[in-house]
């Protein structure tokens, strides 16, 4: 019986779920030498858009074997009531990482509160510290999202030294680090956001497209070259003609499919992955803070 799938297709939750079970064997291994405290999801105040992921993260967590608490503050909380709350996570032992959810309330400085986070137990990779390392290709701690794109261009197959990458959105937590991880990678990377002039004349030479926008169907098929990867980061609520509430990514996947030699669809591309990157970082971090003399070996 032939393979009926669409080999265009690139399976977010394949690679999330093979990712996951690499990680679950590590920390099982690394748990007979040292404990492996709790990875914490910090959200303040309510948005669907986060209850999704970090729904996610709870049942990756499950998969890899790796102690979860979800914290929600109140949406009123102040900055400096965020920041104590922080910093007595950071001193806690039994907490191996914190992941600060975005959006958060207008009153609160995200990139403040990202800074209180200690490097070690930042495990989305966005304190200025581990972003500044991405330059320095030190990118063992890179935010999710940016390390799932690399992950999903990985999953080509593309030979990266000199590949043509056109990366469309250059927001501190996609775009740049994605930009800057691939340069790493040996790739020409050319970043193209709201300014840029055609993002046509961009894309339609580039062997990967990468869209990070929030603009359901902002990229068609005249936008890509025929047999280019493209890796979808999008994510839109939008409301169809019967009213039903649907998840789409900023690419016209249908028409686009046509065209691509890959595509990672929304939901099920580059979503799960990013999960699963966030559990890879929650590894690193416990391997860093053993490095640091942070944790008390287990008497064998
Ligand atoms: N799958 C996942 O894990 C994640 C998905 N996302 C999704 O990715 C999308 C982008 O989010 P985020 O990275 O935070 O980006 P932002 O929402 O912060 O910024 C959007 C970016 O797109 C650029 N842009 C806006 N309009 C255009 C245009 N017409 N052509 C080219 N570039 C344009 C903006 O440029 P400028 O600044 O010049 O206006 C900006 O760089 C959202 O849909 C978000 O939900 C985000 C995080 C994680
Ligand atoms: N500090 C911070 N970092 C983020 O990376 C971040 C954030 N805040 N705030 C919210 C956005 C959004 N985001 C998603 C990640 C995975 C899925 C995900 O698992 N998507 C599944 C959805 C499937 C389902 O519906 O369960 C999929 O695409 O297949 C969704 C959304 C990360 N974000």
């Amino acid at each position: 019986m032939a393979d009926r799938r669409d080999h265009r297709i690139i399976d977010g939750k394949a690679v999330q779920h093979r990712l996951l079970a690499e990680i679950r064997a590590e920390l099982d291994a690394a748990a007979k030498t040292h404990p492996v405290g709790r990875l914490v999801s910090i959200s303040i105040g309510p948005s669907p858009e986060i209850e999704v992921y970090v729904r996610n993260q709870a049942r990756a967590a499950a998969e890899a074997g790796l102690p979860f608490e979800q914290v929600v503050w109140p949406a009123e909380a102040t900055q400096e009531d965020c920041k104590r709350k922080i910093a007595a996570l950071n001193d806690d032992p039994s907490v191996l990482g914190i992941i600060l959810q975005r959006p958060v309330p207008a009153h609160i400085h995200v990139r403040s509160l990202q800074s209180a986070i200690h490097p070690l137990k930042d495990v989305e990779g966005m304190n200025p510290a581990s972003i500044g390392n991405i330059v320095y290709n030190d990118i063992a701690l890179a935010p999710c999202t940016a390390a799932a794109a690399v992950e999903m261009v990985r999953a080509t197959g593309l030979s990266m030294p000199g590949l043509e990458v056109v990366m469309i959105g250059h927001s501190e937590i996609v775009g740049k680090p994605v930009a800057f991880m691939l340069m790493a990678e040996g790739a020409t990377v050319t970043v193209c956001h709201h300014m840029t002039r055609s993002v046509a004349m961009h894309s339609r030479r580039a062997d990967v497209v990468i869209v990070a926008v929030g603009k359901a169907h902002l990229i068609g098929p005249e936008m890509i070259k025929p047999g280019a990867a493209v890796i979808d980061i999008g994510i839109n609520q939008v409301t169809d003609a019967a009213g039903k509430v649907r998840i789409l990514g900023d690419v016209d996947t249908e028409a686009v499919r046509e065209v691509a030699g890959w595509i990672t669809p929304v939901p099920g591309g580059v979503g799960p992955v990013t999960v699963a990157m966030l559990m890879r970082n929650a590894l690193t971090a416990h391997r860093r803070q053993v490095a640091a003399g942070w944790l008390e070996a287990i008497e064998a």
